[in-house]
Formats: structure tokens, sequence, C-alpha cells
């Protein structure tokens, strides 16, 4: 087996921006530095950071907690449906909520978007600083306004949770629908083992949000978009799937239920041929292998950034009849839908990546987009 550690050298950049700036570096302990101890970047700049996020993301993303935002869910939803009417036409107001998250959205994003311009100040960070010291103050500028957007969230959340605590430490009755969120786990987390061990500062706190977003919401949207798409394009397939919902709803239900996925296998048929044909992703981030491997003849070197073209995976002829075509059909078994999406088995399409590095926001991910068209349909 052939393992592979990221290869990122922006993301180090970014994540340790605030870092740079105003606050120390959070100390690795020897419990958290794990799978990315090799990765030659991360090592001078925060190996901390992967594996930290990953068992983060592990415990926030675990299947008992993804049900927990049902409800969260179904204010999406409305709010989506209120933008729909609003264009066309209602006049249903846009709630004051979207203002909020659109404001976090245009921070991220411009720090997305700007990170090739960035890129270059990873190369020899003490030197590049200094040469490219404008570039470094928008980089620092861009990283607070980000934190001045984020941190007031933040504080709400700490004060959601310290209400929720009555003054002897014991949990008060009234608070039963309290709803752990991924922000929880990292006010709660400590670097090191004993109890004095410091906690993470606003700036990792940020980091380690934004990521979260960035990786979950661009993705899912984008997904999303595709599969709609599509179903515009292809009206057969849109009444095919309109047939099975109404099937599985209970006559005067208005919205489908997260319970009803499973009657639904041409929804999920439908997910997997929009993943396979239009990935979010056309590449994962770059990877490198931990020790160096020859493939079919081929030496990898461990300093080599490997790159996987998903995209091309997705519609290789030789794994694919008919690639290029949308057809859910092909994801049908038995008028069932199976499909080893985690490629455990072998691997005829990665739009979550694969093996340990793999997404793991793939169930929440394919539970949104279930939902989302399923109702929007
Ligand atoms: C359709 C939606 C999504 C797609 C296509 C997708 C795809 C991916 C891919 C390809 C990777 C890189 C895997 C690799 O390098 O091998 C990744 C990483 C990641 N994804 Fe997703 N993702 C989606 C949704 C989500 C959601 C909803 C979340 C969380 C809320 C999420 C959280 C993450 C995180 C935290 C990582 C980094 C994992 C690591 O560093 O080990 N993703 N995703």
């Amino acid at each position: 087996m052939v393992y592979t550690n990221r290869f990122l050298p922006h993301q180090a950049l970014i994540q340790n921006g605030s870092t740079f700036a105003d606050r120390p570096v959070a100390v690795p302990t020897k419990k958290i530095i794990s799978s990315n101890q090799h990765d030659i970047l991360f090592s001078f700049y925060g190996p901390v950071w992967r594996a930290l996020q990953r068992n983060l993301t592990s415990k926030i993303l675990h299947p008992s907690q993804v049900k927990s935002y049902a409800n969260a869910r179904k204010w999406v939803l409305d709010m989506l449906f209120d933008r729909l009417k609003y264009e066309l036409g209602a006049s249903n107001p846009i709630r004051l909520d979207e203002k909020q998250i659109r404001e976090i959205e245009d921070s991220l994003r411009g720090m997305l978007l700007s990170f090739t311009r960035y890129n270059v100040l990873n190369f020899w960070p003490p030197i590049t600083r200094i040469l490219f010291w404008k570039r470094w103050k928008e980089f620092l500028q861009l990283r607070k306004d980000l934190e001045a957007v984020l941190v007031p969230y933040i504080d709400a959340r700490k004060k959601v949770t310290q209400d929720r605590l009555s003054k002897d430490g014991e949990e008060d009755s009234n608070t039963n629908e309290f709803v752990l969120c991924y922000v929880n786990t990292l006010l709660d987390l400590r670097l090191v083992d004993d109890d004095e061990g410091s906690k993470l500062d606003y700036g990792n706190i940020c980091t380690l949000c934004s990521e979260f977003l960035n990786t979950g919401t661009d993705t899912t949207s984008t997904a999303l978009e595709w599969i709609m798409a599509n179903l515009v394009k292809y009206p057969q397939i849109q009444e095919r799937l309109l047939e099975e919902i109404r099937e599985a709803m209970v006559d005067g239900e208005e919205k489908v239920k997260e319970e009803d996925f499973q009657k639904l296998p041409y929804l999920k048929a439908l997910i997997l041929e929009g993943l396979r044909r239009h990935p979010p992703l056309h590449y994962v981030a770059p990877h490198r292998v931990t020790k160096d491997v020859v493939l079919d003849g081929y030496l990898v070197p461990t300093t080599t950034s490997v790159n996987f073209f998903v995209a091309e995976i997705g519609r290789d002829s030789t794994a694919w009849d008919d690639p290029l075509a949308f057809k859910p059909e092909r994801f049908m078994d038995n008028g069932g839908t199976t499909f080893d999406i985690m490629g455990s088995k072998e691997i005829k399409m990665m739009p979550f990546g694969a093996g340990r590095r793999m997404c793991p926001g793939y169930g929440l991910a394919i539970l949104h987009l279930e939902y989302f068209v399923a109702n929007l349909v």
C-alpha cells in the first residue's frame, strides 16, 4: 500500500498567516503530530494542522452528528425557497441572516481566489516576505478581515455554551436542544495532554473554521448547480425523479424528509452521476508518497508532488460506457443503487478523493445534495 500525504504549501501559509502576524505558534504535541510528520513544508510551518483538523472533522462529521443538523438543513432550504420566490418577483423578503452569510462568504472567497497571488510567499518565507512585502501586507490584511468577520460568531458561540452551563457546572435542563457544533469542538480542544494545556487561539480557530467552510460549501453548491443544470437539460430525468419522489412521499407532505431518501434510489443515482460527470474539484489537492515507490515502471520519489486527475478518471472510456453521457441509470442495480464511493475495492471515480485523506465530509455532502435536489425538484 502506498500512503500519500498532502503537499500543500499554500495552505501552510494561509493557516499560519495570523500566527506570523501577531500570535505565537500553537505548540504541537506528541499526540497530535501524526500522518504529516514527513511533509517537508509542514514540518517547518505547522505540522500540527493537518492531523488536528482531521481529528476534529472526523468527530464533527460523524453520522451521529450529521443527523443533528437537520434543522439547519431545513432552514437553508427555506432560505433557498425564499430567494427563489424573491427572484421570481414575489414579495417575500430575504432573511437578514443571509446578509451575514454573504459577509462570511465574501471574506473567505477573497482569500481563496487570491491564493495564487500569495503562493510565492511560501517558497522561502523569510526572504520572499521581504522581497514581496507589499503582497505580504495585503495577505495579512485579508487575514485580519477574515478574523474580524469570524471572531464575533466564535464569541457568540462561546457565550451560548457558557450560558448553557449552570454555575455549579451542571447542564441547564432547559437547553436540551443544544447541538454540538464545530466551533465547540475547537473551543474544547487542548494542545497538550495535561489539564493546563494551551487552548487554540482565535487565529487557530479562524483558520480551521475557514478551511471547513471552504472545503464544504463551494464544492457542494457547485455539484448542486451541475445536477440541477442537467435536470433542466434532460426533462425525462427530472420527470423520472419527480415520479419517484411522489411515490415515496406521504400524501399532503410538502417537503422530502431525510428518512425518505432510502426510498429514492434514482435520486442517489442522479447525485452519483452528477459527481462523476462534473466533479466540483478537477484535481484533489496535491499528494506525495511517504516513501519512494515504483509504479508501472515509473519511480515516484517522496519529493514529487502527485496530482490526481479526478475529472478524467470519471470519464475514462475504459472504465465507463459512453462516459460523456449523463445517465444516472448506470448506477442503478436491480432497482437499487450500490456504489462504493470510498473506492475500497476499485476506483472508477473519486470525486471525494480516496484513501486515508479522502474527504471526511462525503456523507454530509451526499446528504445535502439529496436533500436540496429532491426538495427543489
Ligand atoms: C460535493 C461536495 C464535496 C466534494 C466533491 C469534496 C471533495 C473533496 C476532495 C476531493 C478532498 C481532497 C481529498 C484528497 O486530497 O484526497 C476533500 C477534502 C476535504 N473535505 Fe471535502 N468535498 C465535499 C464536501 C465537503 C463537506 C460538506 C465538508 C465538511 C463540511 C468537507 C470537508 C473536507 C475537509 C475538511 C477536507 C480536508 C481533509 C484532509 O485534509 O484530510 N468536504 N473534499
